[in-house]
């Protein structure tokens, strides 16, 4: 539990400070609210138009009271929310998380991407510029988009070459799709926003960190297709593969599942976020790229290996055929695209704040699915037991 003494990376003492956590309600947000409430003294206005994720964080009854008396949830959507001004100015640091986030949307929900990653975010960026109030907001590893590798010929050896891949905050180019390829909508938007909020920086001042996540996974993230969520809803990776294991289906490779990713577990990731909360000398002007270089696997291999691991927590023997290749055409529609890799550069962040992440893909993976099957697998069976409609 928070004590007085404690201190930041440099030995000074941390003051308890106020928060307005907008997306507090989301996975990413809901993990380090209850980080934040165990951990520090620091009081969290929470911002959302959803709360599901952080009730048991919200009802003292199920909770400790005074954890409860540390965050209080104000049901807002910023898209037309004249409180929004009030509790940024009420507090010390604003954190903003709310976004449309999910690949499924940028290729078929353009407009609400684009509006949501930029258009939205430009009040919140101007209300803690205009009253000098810090900002930590929340962008992406998709603002690099392609790697330059992915252009050289496939049998080419610098492919090879870390030059050409690692994705480095201050020196790798943001590289996008044509127009026609709607899925770099997300991206566009949010590396605007970046450059907005770099501006602001530059120009008026304003202190801000950006963070560029590079697929951080764990409990609670996104919905499993029916049971929390629509049943005709497209996640991200980690809940799709979860849905298929929890169904009995095999997993769906997104044309042959050949990219690749790094994964990191959100607590992990959480720790890095406080260490820039809790260090604004260090972790102003900055981005930080904050990923697991080292847990890399194309998407073929997550799925073998989240089989694998599901069916040890599970108890249940795979299916003989685990996984099926699907086209992107058939999986998201028209103007789907891809990144082809994505490893994250840490030489800023081990600089700024001293962080590394620790958990392997096994390991995350094991605590992750462990709470899937615990959390999904009654419900899963009763809604796919329940007999045909009669009336
Ligand atoms: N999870 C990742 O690996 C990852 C990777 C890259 C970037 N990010 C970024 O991190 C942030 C949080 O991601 P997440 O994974 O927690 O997603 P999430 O969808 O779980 O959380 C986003 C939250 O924002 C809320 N929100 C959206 N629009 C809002 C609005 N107009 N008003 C109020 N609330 C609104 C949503 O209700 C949701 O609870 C996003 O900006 C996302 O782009 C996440
Ligand atoms: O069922 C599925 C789902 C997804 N996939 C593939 O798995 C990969 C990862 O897909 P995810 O849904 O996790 O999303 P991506 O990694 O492409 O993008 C994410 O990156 C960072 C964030 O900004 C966002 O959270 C999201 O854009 C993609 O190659 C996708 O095509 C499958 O093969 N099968």
């Amino acid at each position: 539990m928070a004590s007085s003494t404690r201190v930041d990376l440099d030995g000074n003492p941390i003051k308890p400070l106020t928060i307005c956590m907008i997306g507090a309600g989301g996975f990413i947000g809901s993990h380090l609210c209850e980080k934040l409430l165990a951990e520090t003294p620091h009081k969290i206005l929470a911002l959302d138009v959803y709360n599901d994720k952080i009730k048991h964080l919200l009802e003292p009854e199920h909770g400790s009271p005074t954890l409860a008396d540390r965050i209080q949830f104000h049901r807002i959507n910023i898209k037309h929310d004249s409180r929004l001004e009030g509790l940024i100015k009420m507090s010390d640091l604003t954190i903003n998380l709310a976004a449309i986030c999910t690949p499924a949307d940028y290729n078929t929900r353009p407009l609400d991407t684009i509006y949501s990653n930029f258009i939205d975010a430009l009040p919140v960026v101007k209300y803690c510029s205009e009253n000098n109030k810090r900002l930590i907001h929340f962008s992406t590893c998709e603002v690099y988009g392609k790697t330059i590798g992915s252009f050289l010929p496939k049998d080419s050896p610098l492919r090879q070459d870390p030059e050409y891949y690692v994705l480095k905050e201050d020196a790798s180019p943001c590289i996008f799709g044509p127009i026609e390829k709607q899925r770099w909508s997300y991206a566009c938007a949010k590396q605007l926003i970046e450059r907005l909020i770099y501006a602001e920086g530059a120009e008026n001042g304003l202190e801000f960190t950006i963070v560029r996540p590079f697929n951080w996974i764990g409990p609670r993230m996104d919905f499993i297709p029916g049971i929390d969520g629509p049943s005709e809803g497209v996640p991200r990776v980690l809940a799709c593969f979860s849905n298929n294991l929890l169904r009995r289906e095999p997993l769906k490779l997104v044309d042959g599942g050949q990219s690749q990713r790094t994964f990191i577990y959100i607590k992990d990731a959480i720790e890095a976020v406080q260490l820039m909360i809790e260090n604004p000398a260090r972790a102003n002007g900055h981005i930080f790229n904050v990923g697991n270089p080292n847990n890399e696997v194309t998407v073929k291999q997550l799925a073998e290996m989240m089989t694998e691991v599901y069916s040890k927590v599970s108890s249940e023997t795979p299916l003989e055929v685990p996984t099926i290749d699907v086209s992107s055409k058939e999986f998201y529609g028209v103007g789907y695209d891809d990144s082809d890799k994505r490893i994250p550069d840490m030489t800023i962040i081990n600089k700024q704040l001293g962080w590394n992440p620790k958990t392997s893909l096994w390991d995350l993976l094991e605590s992750t699915l462990t709470y899937q099957h615990r959390t999904y697998s009654e419900a899963v069976k009763k809604a796919t037991s329940k007999p045909a409609s009669t009336s």
